[in-house]
């Protein structure tokens, strides 16, 4: 199971870097942390005025695509999503399956305005400092890669520093986990993370069952506006969009036309 393997890398990885830096000393940098968290909901919020929001993300690779970017520049990645209005930029911060890193955020984080995702497979409490220390605005939260305690537990600890979370699901189950957690931001991930498989119906089947009053994210697949029009009508509020952008030769000429969707 790809998802168990790249946790466990994950958690010896976490090791390491609690070995060289604990989490108390971790914590005594955040009293000097340039970065204060922004409050991300009102720009995922799907208004009258901008009904289409997007999270558009740096991803240099992928377990299910292989290098996605050879010339990849995080930050001139990140200056063309910010310049073409995208609401939020997520940063893949895994370093082994996806080549990302946690640099990439602090370094987006000084010269673009745009509110953060952490991206990762966050598995304990040091990685949700660490999203604080480098930059971030809000982190991701994937239910199916957590119990159901432990999930509600770093919610609830991300909350107390001041990051916001989406709550990623891919069933039914994984949506109980989150409402039982209290998410207020809800992501449906259209790709099984074991399989690769997409289901690109999975949010008709999902956004009935979820409360009224959650911000909810399609992720995943999304590559053209008819998709976005109809994820749209049915509820979704935002669209995290990764792999389409970035094999894009004017990333901000497709961000503004799938920004401009419904005109
Ligand atoms: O590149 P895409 O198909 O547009 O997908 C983006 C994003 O949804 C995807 O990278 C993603 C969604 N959930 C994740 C969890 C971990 C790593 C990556 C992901």
């Amino acid at each position: 199971m790809i998802l168990d393997e790249i946790i466990e890398r994950t958690k010896a990885d976490l090791e390491i870097r609690q070995k060289d830096i604990p989490l108390d000393l971790l914590g005594r940098t955040l009293a000097s942390n340039p970065f204060a968290p922004r409050d991300v909901k009102p720009f995922l919020t799907a208004t009258k005025e901008e009904p289409i929001r997007i999270i558009a993300e740096v991803k240099k690779a992928s377990p299910s695509k292989g290098i996605i970017k050879e010339d990849f520049n995080p930050m001139e990645i990140a200056q063309a999503y910010s310049n073409s209005g995208a609401n939020a930029i997520s940063v893949l911060t895994e370093p082994h399956y996806f080549q990302g890193n946690l640099e990439y955020l602090t370094a987006i984080r000084r010269y673009v305005p745009t509110p953060l995702l952490r991206k990762d497979f966050i598995v304990d409490k040091y990685q949700i400092v660490e999203a604080l220390v480098y930059g971030a605005d809000f982190i991701l939260l994937i239910a199916k890669a957590l119990g159901t305690k432990e999930m509600k537990e770093l919610y609830e600890y991300a909350l107390h520093l001041g990051l916001e979370v989406l709550v990623e699901i891919h069933d039914k189950e994984d949506l109980t986990k989150a409402i039982k957690c209290g998410a207020s931001i809800i992501g449906i991930n259209h790709r099984n993370l074991d399989t690769f498989e997409m289901d690109m119906e999975l949010c008709d089947k999902l956004i009935p069952m979820i409360p009224n009053g959650k911000i909810i994210v399609a992720e995943s697949g999304v590559s053209n506006v008819d998709t976005i029009k109809r994820l749209s009508g049915i509820g979704a509020d935002a669209f995290l969009i990764g792999e389409h952008f970035m094999r894009q030769a004017s990333i901000e000429d497709e961000v503004t036309k799938f920004k401009n969707s419904l005109n």
